[in-house]
Protein backbone atom coordinates (compact mmCIF):
# COMPACT_ATOMS: atom_id res chain seq x y z
CA UNK A 1 0.00 0.00 0.00
CA UNK A 2 1.06 3.73 -0.54
CA UNK A 3 1.11 6.04 1.83
CA UNK A 4 -0.02 9.65 1.94
CA UNK A 5 -0.56 8.81 -2.06
CA UNK A 6 -3.99 10.69 -3.08
CA UNK A 7 -6.73 8.18 -3.57
CA UNK A 8 -7.61 9.09 -7.23
CA UNK A 9 -8.71 7.03 -10.27
CA UNK A 10 -10.85 3.95 -10.14
CA UNK A 11 -11.31 2.31 -6.78
CA UNK A 12 -13.51 -1.64 -6.62
CA UNK A 13 -16.27 -1.25 -4.47
CA UNK A 14 -15.42 -5.03 -3.50
CA UNK A 15 -17.74 -8.27 -2.87
CA UNK A 16 -17.63 -10.27 -0.06
CA UNK A 17 -17.09 -13.73 -1.42
CA UNK A 18 -19.13 -16.30 0.19
CA UNK A 19 -19.32 -20.32 0.57
CA UNK A 20 -22.61 -21.85 -0.80
CA UNK A 21 -23.52 -22.29 2.91
CA UNK A 22 -23.62 -18.72 3.43
CA UNK A 23 -20.14 -18.20 5.15
CA UNK A 24 -17.79 -15.59 4.18
CA UNK A 25 -14.91 -17.17 2.26
CA UNK A 26 -11.60 -15.59 3.09
CA UNK A 27 -9.60 -18.46 1.24
CA UNK A 28 -10.38 -16.47 -2.71
CA UNK A 29 -9.57 -13.04 -1.16
CA UNK A 30 -5.94 -13.30 -2.32
CA UNK A 31 -6.41 -14.60 -6.24
CA UNK A 32 -9.28 -11.53 -6.20
CA UNK A 33 -6.54 -8.85 -5.67
CA UNK A 34 -4.24 -10.50 -8.06
CA UNK A 35 -7.29 -10.54 -10.70
CA UNK A 36 -8.24 -6.61 -9.68
CA UNK A 37 -4.89 -5.60 -10.91
CA UNK A 38 -3.95 -7.40 -13.36
CA UNK A 39 -6.74 -7.99 -15.40
CA UNK A 40 -8.55 -4.89 -14.62
CA UNK A 41 -5.90 -2.72 -13.69
CA UNK A 42 -7.56 -1.79 -10.45
CA UNK A 43 -5.36 -1.21 -7.44
CA UNK A 44 -7.76 0.70 -5.10
CA UNK A 45 -10.35 -1.13 -2.53
CA UNK A 46 -13.49 -0.12 -0.70
CA UNK A 47 -14.26 -3.16 1.66
CA UNK A 48 -17.23 -3.79 3.57
CA UNK A 49 -19.49 -1.37 1.93
CA UNK A 50 -22.87 -1.72 0.14
CA UNK A 51 -21.08 -4.36 -2.42
CA UNK A 52 -19.34 -5.74 0.56
CA UNK A 53 -22.88 -6.42 2.25
CA UNK A 54 -21.40 -4.92 4.90
CA UNK A 55 -24.46 -4.04 6.85
CA UNK A 56 -25.20 -8.01 6.61
CA UNK A 57 -22.09 -8.75 8.40
CA UNK A 58 -21.40 -9.51 11.96
CA UNK A 59 -18.45 -7.21 13.50
CA UNK A 60 -16.17 -10.43 14.09
CA UNK A 61 -16.44 -11.02 9.69
CA UNK A 62 -15.98 -7.28 9.30
CA UNK A 63 -12.76 -6.91 11.10
CA UNK A 64 -11.69 -10.76 9.62
CA UNK A 65 -12.53 -9.07 6.29
CA UNK A 66 -10.42 -6.34 6.57
CA UNK A 67 -7.60 -8.18 8.23
CA UNK A 68 -7.46 -10.25 4.70
CA UNK A 69 -7.94 -7.53 2.42
CA UNK A 70 -5.07 -5.62 4.14
CA UNK A 71 -3.01 -8.06 4.38
CA UNK A 72 -3.37 -9.39 0.80
CA UNK A 73 -3.39 -5.82 -0.39
CA UNK A 74 -0.01 -5.24 1.23
CA UNK A 75 2.80 -5.49 -1.50
CA UNK A 76 0.15 -5.06 -4.51
CA UNK A 77 -2.33 -2.46 -3.66
CA UNK A 78 -2.29 1.44 -3.27
CA UNK A 79 -5.09 2.09 -1.23
CA UNK A 80 -7.48 -0.18 1.30
CA UNK A 81 -10.07 1.82 2.27
CA UNK A 82 -12.38 0.16 4.70
CA UNK A 83 -16.23 1.10 5.35
CA UNK A 84 -16.66 1.10 9.03
CA UNK A 85 -20.44 2.79 9.57
CA UNK A 86 -22.74 0.86 11.50
CA UNK A 87 -26.07 1.85 12.89
CA UNK A 88 -24.21 1.44 16.71
CA UNK A 89 -21.95 4.35 17.28
CA UNK A 90 -19.91 1.91 19.42
CA UNK A 91 -19.66 -0.49 17.12
CA UNK A 92 -18.30 1.69 14.73
CA UNK A 93 -15.83 3.27 16.42
CA UNK A 94 -14.51 -0.60 17.40
CA UNK A 95 -14.45 -1.12 13.58
CA UNK A 96 -12.65 2.33 13.01
CA UNK A 97 -10.30 1.38 15.76
CA UNK A 98 -9.58 -1.94 14.04
CA UNK A 99 -9.02 -0.55 11.05
CA UNK A 100 -6.28 1.31 12.12
CA UNK A 101 -4.42 -1.25 14.39
CA UNK A 102 -4.34 -3.48 11.30
CA UNK A 103 -3.26 -0.54 9.03
CA UNK A 104 -5.46 -0.09 6.39
CA UNK A 105 -5.11 3.01 4.66
CA UNK A 106 -8.52 4.81 5.16
CA UNK A 107 -11.61 4.80 6.64
CA UNK A 108 -15.28 5.61 5.52
CA UNK A 109 -18.86 5.80 7.35
CA UNK A 110 -22.43 5.98 6.13
CA UNK A 111 -24.88 7.97 7.59
CA UNK A 112 -26.87 5.83 10.26
CA UNK A 113 -30.13 5.36 8.83
CA UNK A 114 -32.54 4.19 11.20
CA UNK A 115 -32.35 6.81 13.82
CA UNK A 116 -31.40 9.62 11.03
CA UNK A 117 -29.24 12.63 11.78
CA UNK A 118 -31.88 14.92 10.85
CA UNK A 119 -29.33 17.95 10.23
CA UNK A 120 -25.55 18.93 9.21
CA UNK A 121 -24.75 19.10 13.42
CA UNK A 122 -26.23 15.44 14.39
CA UNK A 123 -24.51 13.99 10.92
CA UNK A 124 -20.91 15.66 11.80
CA UNK A 125 -20.77 15.00 15.80
CA UNK A 126 -21.84 10.77 14.76
CA UNK A 127 -18.82 11.25 12.16
CA UNK A 128 -16.51 13.08 14.46
CA UNK A 129 -17.09 10.51 17.31
CA UNK A 130 -16.17 7.76 15.12
CA UNK A 131 -13.23 9.15 13.23
CA UNK A 132 -11.27 10.48 16.52
CA UNK A 133 -10.98 6.44 17.35
CA UNK A 134 -8.29 6.61 14.31
CA UNK A 135 -6.96 9.72 14.40
CA UNK A 136 -4.08 8.82 11.98
CA UNK A 137 -6.40 7.41 9.58
CA UNK A 138 -7.90 9.53 6.28
CA UNK A 139 -11.69 9.73 6.79
CA UNK A 140 -14.18 9.76 3.82
CA UNK A 141 -17.50 10.26 4.39
CA UNK A 142 -19.41 7.60 2.46
CA UNK A 143 -23.17 10.08 0.78
CA UNK A 144 -25.38 7.28 -0.11
CA UNK A 145 -29.05 9.19 0.26
CA UNK A 146 -30.73 6.55 -2.07
CA UNK A 147 -29.82 3.98 0.70
CA UNK A 148 -29.98 5.25 3.98
CA UNK A 149 -32.44 8.08 3.02
CA UNK A 150 -29.87 10.34 5.04
CA UNK A 151 -30.57 13.43 2.34
CA UNK A 152 -28.33 16.30 3.95
CA UNK A 153 -26.38 17.63 0.85
CA UNK A 154 -22.53 17.58 1.21
CA UNK A 155 -21.76 21.11 0.18
CA UNK A 156 -23.31 21.63 3.26
CA UNK A 157 -21.92 19.05 5.43
CA UNK A 158 -18.15 20.13 4.46
CA UNK A 159 -18.77 23.60 5.52
CA UNK A 160 -16.07 23.92 8.40
CA UNK A 161 -15.72 20.12 8.19
CA UNK A 162 -11.86 19.86 8.76
CA UNK A 163 -11.52 21.89 12.15
CA UNK A 164 -14.36 19.32 13.40
CA UNK A 165 -12.71 15.82 11.92
CA UNK A 166 -9.07 16.79 11.14
CA UNK A 167 -8.47 13.51 9.26
CA UNK A 168 -11.97 14.72 6.59
CA UNK A 169 -10.14 13.73 3.36
CA UNK A 170 -12.63 13.59 1.13
CA UNK A 171 -16.17 11.98 0.06
CA UNK A 172 -17.74 8.75 -1.56
CA UNK A 173 -20.51 10.30 -3.84
CA UNK A 174 -22.99 8.16 -4.54
CA UNK A 175 -26.00 10.60 -5.82
CA UNK A 176 -27.50 11.88 -9.17
CA UNK A 177 -27.42 15.35 -7.60
CA UNK A 178 -24.24 16.73 -9.96
CA UNK A 179 -25.07 20.31 -8.61
CA UNK A 180 -24.23 19.29 -4.82
CA UNK A 181 -20.93 17.36 -6.24
CA UNK A 182 -19.88 20.74 -8.05
CA UNK A 183 -20.73 22.86 -5.52
CA UNK A 184 -18.24 20.92 -3.21
CA UNK A 185 -15.41 20.65 -5.89
CA UNK A 186 -16.01 24.68 -6.27
CA UNK A 187 -15.69 25.58 -2.08
CA UNK A 188 -13.07 22.52 -1.56
CA UNK A 189 -10.26 23.13 -3.69
CA UNK A 190 -9.27 19.70 -4.98
CA UNK A 191 -5.76 19.46 -3.30
CA UNK A 192 -7.79 19.29 0.22
CA UNK A 193 -10.48 16.98 -0.64
CA UNK A 194 -10.55 13.68 -2.93
CA UNK A 195 -14.10 13.48 -4.70
CA UNK A 196 -14.75 10.11 -5.84
CA UNK A 197 -17.64 9.30 -7.48
CA UNK A 198 -20.17 6.44 -6.98
CA UNK A 199 -23.03 6.42 -10.15
CA UNK A 200 -20.60 4.00 -12.19
CA UNK A 201 -23.39 4.71 -15.32
CA UNK A 202 -22.84 8.66 -15.18
CA UNK A 203 -19.38 9.09 -13.95
CA UNK A 204 -17.95 10.59 -17.35
CA UNK A 205 -20.40 13.52 -16.12
CA UNK A 206 -18.89 13.61 -12.67
CA UNK A 207 -15.23 13.45 -14.45
CA UNK A 208 -16.31 16.85 -16.62
CA UNK A 209 -17.53 18.50 -13.03
CA UNK A 210 -14.35 17.60 -11.59
CA UNK A 211 -14.20 14.29 -9.52
CA UNK A 212 -11.25 12.55 -8.96
CA UNK A 213 -12.05 9.27 -9.15
CA UNK A 214 -14.81 7.10 -8.47
CA UNK A 215 -15.95 3.99 -6.19
CA UNK A 216 -17.87 1.56 -7.56
CA UNK A 217 -19.13 -1.95 -8.38
CA UNK A 218 -18.48 -2.08 -11.96
CA UNK A 219 -15.11 -1.64 -11.67
CA UNK A 220 -14.33 -5.35 -10.87
CA UNK A 221 -15.18 -6.18 -13.71
CA UNK A 222 -15.30 -3.33 -16.08
CA UNK A 223 -12.11 -1.71 -14.42
CA UNK A 224 -9.74 -1.85 -17.76
CA UNK A 225 -12.77 -0.34 -20.02
CA UNK A 226 -13.32 2.18 -17.31
CA UNK A 227 -9.44 2.67 -17.24
CA UNK A 228 -9.50 3.57 -20.70
CA UNK A 229 -12.35 5.83 -20.55
CA UNK A 230 -10.43 7.90 -18.11
CA UNK A 231 -7.20 7.76 -20.19
CA UNK A 232 -9.43 9.24 -22.71
CA UNK A 233 -10.65 11.77 -20.83
CA UNK A 234 -7.47 13.18 -19.89
CA UNK A 235 -6.25 13.22 -23.14
CA UNK A 236 -8.70 14.68 -23.69
CA UNK A 237 -10.58 12.62 -26.31
CA UNK A 238 -13.94 13.38 -25.39
CA UNK A 239 -15.52 11.12 -28.51
CA UNK A 240 -13.39 8.09 -27.80
CA UNK A 241 -14.42 8.87 -23.64
CA UNK A 242 -18.34 9.26 -24.29
CA UNK A 243 -18.23 5.97 -26.57
CA UNK A 244 -16.71 3.88 -23.50
CA UNK A 245 -19.35 5.54 -21.21
CA UNK A 246 -22.02 4.47 -23.73
CA UNK A 247 -20.77 0.79 -23.85
CA UNK A 248 -20.72 0.37 -20.27
CA UNK A 249 -23.44 2.04 -19.83
CA UNK A 250 -25.59 -0.66 -22.18
CA UNK A 251 -24.89 -3.19 -20.18
CA UNK A 252 -26.06 -1.26 -17.61
CA UNK A 253 -29.02 -0.67 -18.89
CA UNK A 254 -29.26 -4.10 -20.04
CA UNK A 255 -29.14 -5.65 -16.49
CA UNK A 256 -30.70 -3.10 -14.88
CA UNK A 257 -33.97 -4.02 -16.53
CA UNK A 258 -33.48 -7.51 -15.41
CA UNK A 259 -33.12 -5.92 -11.92
CA UNK A 260 -29.56 -5.00 -10.57
CA UNK A 261 -28.00 -5.34 -7.43
CA UNK A 262 -25.36 -7.04 -5.60
CA UNK A 263 -26.73 -10.44 -5.66
CA UNK A 264 -26.26 -9.86 -9.72
CA UNK A 265 -23.11 -8.06 -9.34
CA UNK A 266 -21.21 -11.36 -7.49
CA UNK A 267 -22.64 -13.21 -10.38
CA UNK A 268 -21.33 -11.27 -12.86
CA UNK A 269 -17.75 -10.79 -11.28
CA UNK A 270 -17.77 -14.46 -11.26
CA UNK A 271 -18.38 -15.41 -14.43
CA UNK A 272 -16.34 -12.67 -15.69
CA UNK A 273 -13.10 -13.50 -13.19
CA UNK A 274 -13.64 -17.45 -12.75
CA UNK A 275 -13.30 -16.70 -8.81
CA UNK A 276 -15.96 -17.84 -7.16
CA UNK A 277 -17.77 -15.00 -5.09
CA UNK A 278 -20.94 -17.13 -3.73
CA UNK A 279 -24.08 -16.51 -3.12
CA UNK A 280 -25.57 -12.95 -1.48
CA UNK A 281 -26.73 -12.95 2.30
CA UNK A 282 -30.21 -12.98 2.93
CA UNK A 283 -32.64 -10.55 2.71
CA UNK A 284 -30.42 -10.66 -0.65
CA UNK A 285 -31.19 -13.39 -2.67
CA UNK A 286 -28.91 -15.22 -5.53
CA UNK A 287 -29.31 -14.42 -9.07
CA UNK A 288 -31.42 -17.30 -11.74
CA UNK A 289 -29.13 -19.29 -14.46
CA UNK A 290 -31.18 -17.53 -16.79
CA UNK A 291 -30.06 -13.59 -15.46
CA UNK A 292 -26.63 -15.16 -15.37
CA UNK A 293 -26.74 -16.72 -19.21
CA UNK A 294 -28.12 -13.20 -20.57
CA UNK A 295 -25.96 -10.73 -18.93
CA UNK A 296 -22.84 -12.94 -20.46
CA UNK A 297 -24.23 -13.24 -23.74
CA UNK A 298 -24.67 -8.90 -23.40
CA UNK A 299 -20.85 -8.37 -22.11
CA UNK A 300 -19.87 -10.54 -24.91
CA UNK A 301 -22.16 -9.12 -27.16
CA UNK A 302 -20.01 -5.51 -27.10
CA UNK A 303 -17.52 -4.36 -29.36
CA UNK A 304 -15.18 -2.09 -27.42
CA UNK A 305 -13.13 0.75 -29.00
CA UNK A 306 -9.57 -0.96 -27.92
CA UNK A 307 -11.22 -4.12 -30.13
CA UNK A 308 -11.85 -6.45 -27.44
C1 LIG B 1 -26.37 1.56 -5.01
C2 LIG B 1 -24.99 1.02 -5.31
O1 LIG B 1 -24.68 -0.11 -5.00
N1 LIG B 1 -24.17 1.84 -5.90
C3 LIG B 1 -22.83 1.46 -6.25
C4 LIG B 1 -21.87 2.33 -5.52
O2 LIG B 1 -22.17 3.30 -4.88
C5 LIG B 1 -22.58 1.59 -7.75
O3 LIG B 1 -21.29 1.11 -8.04
C6 LIG B 1 -23.58 0.80 -8.57
O4 LIG B 1 -23.50 -0.54 -8.21
C7 LIG B 1 -23.33 0.97 -10.05
O5 LIG B 1 -23.39 2.30 -10.39
C8 LIG B 1 -24.31 0.16 -10.90
O6 LIG B 1 -25.58 0.72 -10.83
C1 LIG C 1 -20.33 1.21 -4.54
C2 LIG C 1 -19.73 1.30 -3.24
O1 LIG C 1 -18.88 2.08 -3.01
C3 LIG C 1 -20.13 0.37 -2.26
O2 LIG C 1 -20.53 -0.69 -2.67
O3 LIG C 1 -20.06 0.65 -1.09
Amino acid sequence: MTPGKKLEGLVAATVTPMTPDGQINLSVIHKYVDYLVSEQNVKNVFVNGTTGEGLSLNIQERKQLAEEWVCQGKEKLDHVIIHVGALSLPESQELARHAAAIGASGIAVIAPFFFKPTNKNELTAFLQKVASEAPAVPFYYYHIPSLTGVKIRVEELLGGIKEQIPTFQGVKFSDTDLLDLAQCINKNEREQFAFLYGVDEQLLSALAIGADGAVGSTYNYLGRKTNLMLQAFAKPDLALAQKYQFLTGEFLNFVSKLGFGVAQTKAVITFVSGIPMGPPRLPLVDVSEEFIIKAKDKLDSIVWPDGD
